[in-house]
């Protein structure tokens, strides 16, 4: 059995009246790629957001590593282990591949308000940063373009560099929002190479809505619907299950 990193137990998030997420439970193993799905306003989102820290759960526990995190600052629990790739994308756009990756991985260093021209002049400062980013950009493909800057790499190489710029952070629990989003054929099989690359090294969490990748890639997958697990098992468990194809998979797969 691989290591259990991450368990998330009954979270419930409530926006007002609504539950959003309503008595989730998730364990997210190292070597194991656990895919949520579900339809739009399921709950996707805020199960993330949860688990990142971003929203406190309204109920529930987290287990990360070892500590508690339920309800802790996001910059906390990155810290503690957790990185997470945004379905926005957090490139900065002018800068280097490279100096992208670079600013992720010492934001994980420093602490203070976000100053991307500081954090940049004070590289040489940080032994063991440059050898960090040049790892994140071998796992993510992109060590040809370490130079090239952000604005003019492909769409495809953008969600590349996201991925780097998480790994960058050295997580060992990667919550991945929709990594195949927009993304054409080409693309899509390579992220969805990267993502069994890097997977030996970490549990993760993926969100898409591609379900050839998802059915691909998960070892694990959880159905969520109206802020509800209905069902949660193998893919082949997933997908035999009657009250999924109704709810939300149809004849498809
Ligand atoms: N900050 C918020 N305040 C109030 N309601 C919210 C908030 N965030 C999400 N919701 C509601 O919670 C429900 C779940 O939303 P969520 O974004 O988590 O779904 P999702 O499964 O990620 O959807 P999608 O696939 O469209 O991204 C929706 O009804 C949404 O409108």
């Amino acid at each position: 059995m691989s290591d259990l990193l991450l368990s998330a137990q009954h979270l419930t998030k409530r926006f007002g009246g609504l539950a959003a997420v309503n008595d989730v439970s998730v364990d997210l193993f190292r070597d194991r790629i656990h895919a949520v799905i579900g339809p739009n306003g399921a709950g996707k989102s805020t199960l993330t957001n949860l688990l990142s820290g971003d929203l406190p759960p309204t109920i529930g526990q987290i287990t990360l590593n070892g500590a508690h995190t339920a309800g802790k600052k996001p910059e906390t629990i990155s810290r503690l282990g957790l990185g997470r790739s945004y379905q926005k994308t957090n490139i900065f756009l002018p800068f280097t591949v490279w100096d992208n990756v670079r600013l992720a991985a010492q934001s994980r260093e420093r602490h203070g308000p976000w100053n991307p021209l500081r954090w940049l002049s004070s590289a040489s400062a940080m032994p063991g940063v440059n050898e960090r980013c040049e790892r994140a950009l071998e796992l993510a493909g992109l060590t040809a373009r370490a130079h090239t800057v952000a604005a003019t790499i492909s769409h495809g190489e953008q969600r590349q560099l996201e991925i780097a710029m998480t790994l960058a952070t050295e997580p060992t629990v990667l919550l991945l929002d929709e990594p195949l989003a927009g993304m054409g054929q080409a693309e899509a099989e390579s992220m969805v190479a990267l993502l069994l690359r890097i997977k030996k090294d970490h549990a993760m969490m993926l969100v898409e809505h591609d379900m050839d990748a998802v059915f691909t890639l998960a070892d694990q997958l959880t159905v969520m619907v109206n802020g509800q697990v209905i069902a949660t098992g193998t893919p082949a468990e997933v997908r035999a299950d009657a009250g999924v194809q109704a709810a939300y998979l149809g004849e498809e797969h």
